[in-house]
């Protein structure tokens, strides 16, 4: 296994080049033509010389045969815009309480700056980008999301335009990638009186993936995986051992929605999920393409 740290300065031989350029013979064969359903979280997503790399990276799975999707996030970008209106960003559960003023600020975030930068960062690189929220091509339907009272599991709590997905319409990713688009989706969806809805990009990109049939969905976020009470990495983890990491609380906050939309994936028939650190760079090259894993697999 070849050691690449976590430093943008690493320098590599020339024979370590060749044997992780011919390592990712048999994955590109593996993938080809096959759904890589990739979330971009928005934690992932601060340093612009680590989005140009996954740009790059991007560009190049779609040259060597496989499909991505994005679905990206953007939960620190919605933050900073509130802050600039003096509304604070509340959190029940990892999910983001949604007035009305907060989910026009939502949508002008996620479906506007956040997604142009990735789309003209693919672009740039030479991929042709599409950018599209759940509204486009009747993609995402959504209903409103009622979230347990942790206090009293019986009560069920109302935080406004949050969403989860009621159906998907898969027809406008497929038609785009057909025509050799990578489709960049962001997590909004539409309600029965077209009312815009806030969803967790997790859930999103767990559904895509299902629905998608995806051969694998990676989580790009900002911690090395999914760690155990001590901080070490857990390298994979089964149902029953999610189960334990819930009930004793090692889950929280944000790897709420993750783990679950994960679980829920990998019961649905997609192959694998993988929870990674979007901060390693080239973390997807090195994720789909070589023998390291780097991260948490969902199983
Ligand atoms: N057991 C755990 N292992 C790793 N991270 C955890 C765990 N429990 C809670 N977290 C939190 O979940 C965060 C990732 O979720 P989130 O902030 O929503 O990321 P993203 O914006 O990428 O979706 C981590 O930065 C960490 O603070
Ligand atoms: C309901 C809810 O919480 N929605 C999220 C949507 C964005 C998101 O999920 O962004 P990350 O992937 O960067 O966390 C939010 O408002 O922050």
């Amino acid at each position: 296994m070849i050691n690449i740290s976590n430093n943008a300065n690493y320098k590599i031989s020339s024979d370590v080049k060749a044997t992780v350029l011919s390592e990712a013979l048999p994955y590109i064969r593996k993938f080809h033509g096959k759904t890589i359903v990739i979330k971009y979280g928005g934690n992932a997503m601060t340093d612009y010389h680590l989005q140009r790399t996954v740009a790059h990276d991007l560009v190049l799975l779609k040259l060597v045969g496989l499909n991505p999707v994005v679905i990206h996030g953007g939960g620190p970008q919605i933050d900073a815009a509130l802050n600039k209106v003096g509304k604070k960003s509340i959190f029940v559960q990892g999910m983001r309480i949604t007035d009305s003023e907060t989910m026009e600020i939502v949508e002008w975030v996620l479906g506007g700056q956040v997604q142009q930068d990735i789309v003209m960062m693919i672009n740039e690189f030479g991929g042709k980008a599409v950018g599209l929220t759940g509204k486009d091509g009747a993609m995402i339907k959504a209903k409103k999301k009622l979230i347990p009272d942790i206090n009293n599991p019986s009560e069920l709590i109302d935080i406004g335009f949050v969403g989860e997905v009621h159906s998907i319409d898969p027809s406008i990713i497929i038609a785009l990638q057909d025509d050799q688009f990578i489709p960049v989706i962001s997590s909004i969806g539409y309600g029965e009186d077209n009312e815009a809805y806030n969803i967790n990009a997790d859930i999103v990109a767990g559904k895509i993936a299902e629905i998608l049939k995806a051969e694998k969905l990676v989580m790009m976020t900002n911690i090395p995986g999914v760690l155990d009470k001590k901080g070490q990495l857990l390298r994979s983890l089964s149902s029953q051992t999610i189960d334990k990491l819930f009930a004793d609380g090692t889950i929280s906050g944000g790897m709420i929605p993750k783990i679950s939309s994960s679980l829920e994936a990998t019961r649905n028939g997609v192959n694998s999920v993988h929870i990674i650190d979007g901060r390693v760079p080239h973390c997807l090259l090195l994720e789909l393409l070589t023998d390291q894993g780097v991260g948490t697999m969902i199983y």
